[in-house]
């Protein structure tokens, strides 16, 4: 058998496999969690005008320190009209528009009013448009705002907004086939013989891609026979196909079989990775395929490796792979194999604990898990107050 491919290869081997998909215009609230397909430009000038940044009274800062009179209110979306004159004061609220002729704001704090007559109450602005936002201070009319590639965040869709945007070009959503193999499945919740187990990782893996734009395709559970799979993968109008289960060696793992016999191109099966080591990908016509070990906590931790960047690829990403923390360690940990290992932990008055048992069968572990501690290839023995690189399972 081949040398297990190291984990960082593998991931750049599937990355490159995708080729980005077609990109779409679609309104700013749906374009939350989705990836800009090009970078974007402001539309418009942000404030557009100067603006008050408080509650208070439009001055000229060379008439300090006063006194005013009252001439007349500027509110947010209702401005004063006129020019202001030399020891004029206009009663000025939180993005106001500055009345022309004025440029500082005496907040309201630190005035006394009598009448129209207006008063210094305190030390008063220090200088030369004091309280005011700039004209443009956010960003001016064409500016770049943000690049293709950038995750639309909830913020990011408030700026888009602010910058004059209805819609914003991202790429459709990807559309994921997901398959669980395997004689001994049943449906979550149906009721379970004495030979037979639970069905789980459509559902996780369904879930743990959820913040991410995809349609997903279901496929159901496929039994372990050659011709049900074929007549299951055949014809599939998706991007991605994602089996779990039947990746090993056995006789009855014949995902990889399956999609030979359909003319699939296996690009990499077996990676050094625990849990984890018979992930595989390839690609059948138009549809990428990842094949997921079914051991649960292997398929967990194969769709956050794999799956998750893959789809976030597909959907213009340019940095898709997790991000890394860092943890210390509360107890110690032995020396690592050939594999990278990701240990399931707790995260405890913020020290790292991986004192479980590692089995990738195990769901338990893996639900109380904080984060995973990755451990690199023949990382030596770590003890207490050590850290270590997590990923966050938050
Ligand atoms: N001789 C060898 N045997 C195994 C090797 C090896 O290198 N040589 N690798 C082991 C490793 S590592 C893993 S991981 C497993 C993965 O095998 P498969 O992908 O073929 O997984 P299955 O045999 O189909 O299932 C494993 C286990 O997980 C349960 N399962 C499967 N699918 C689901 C599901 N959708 N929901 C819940 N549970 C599921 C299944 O019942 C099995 O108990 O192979 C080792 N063997
Ligand atoms: O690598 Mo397997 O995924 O140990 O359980």
């Amino acid at each position: 058998m081949r040398p297990l491919l190291p984990l960082a290869e593998a991931q750049a081997r599937l990355l490159a496999l995708a080729e980005p998909i077609a990109a779409e215009q679609v309104p700013l609230a749906q374009a939350h969690n989705r990836w800009l397909a090009q970078d974007l430009h402001a539309g418009r000038t942000q404030p557009s005008s100067d603006l008050s940044a408080m509650d208070g009274y439009a001055i000229r800062f060379a008439d300090m320190p006063g006194p005013w009179t009252v001439v007349g209110e500027s509110a947010a979306g209702r401005a004063h009209q006129d020019a202001v004159n030399p020891r004029e004061a206009i009663r000025i609220f939180t993005g106001a528009p500055m009345p022309t002729g004025t440029d500082t704001v005496l907040v309201q704090e630190e005035a006394a009013r009598d009448g129209a007559t207006l008063l210094l109450a305190g030390e008063g602005p220090p200088h030369l448009a004091r309280n005011v936002r700039r004209r443009g201070l956010d960003f001016s009319e064409g500016e770049m705002l943000l690049s293709a590639g950038t995750r639309l965040t909830p913020a990011c869709l408030a700026l888009a907004g602010t910058a004059g945007h209805a819609a914003l070009p991202v790429r459709r959503r990807v559309r994921v086939a997901v398959a669980a193999t395997g004689d001994e499945l049943v449906p979550a919740g149906a009721p379970v013989g004495e030979a037979e187990l639970p069905e789980t990782n459509r559902l996780m893996l369904c879930a743990q891609l959820d913040d991410l734009p995809v349609d997903i395709l279901d496929l159901g559970i496929l039994p372990d026979r050659q011709d049900a799979l074929e007549a299951a993968f055949a014809g599939l109008d998706a991007d991605l196909l994602v089996t779990s289960g039947g990746a090993s060696v056995g006789d009855h793992d014949l995902v990889q079989p399956a999609l030979k016999a359909l003319g699939a191109n296996m690009d990499f099966w077996r990676v050094a990775l625990r849990p984890g080591k018979p992930v595989m990908a390839g690609r059948l016509g138009r549809t990428l395929i990842t094949g997921l070990p079914g051991n649960p906590v292997s398929a967990f931790v194969t769709a956050l490796l794999f799956v998750r960047p893959l789809v976030a690829r597909l959907a213009g990403a340019v940095d898709p792979l997790p991000r890394t923390g860092i943890a210390v360690l509360g107890e110690p940990i032995a020396a690592n194999g050939e594999r990278t290992d990701y240990l399931r932990a707790e995260l405890r008055d913020g020290r790292a604990y991986a004192s479980t048992i590692q089995d990738s069968s195990m769901l338990r572990t893996l639900a109380r898990a904080h984060c995973l501690i990755l451990r690199q290839p023949h990382a030596p023995a770590a003890k207490i107050g050590d850290s270590v690189e997590i990923l966050d399972l938050a």
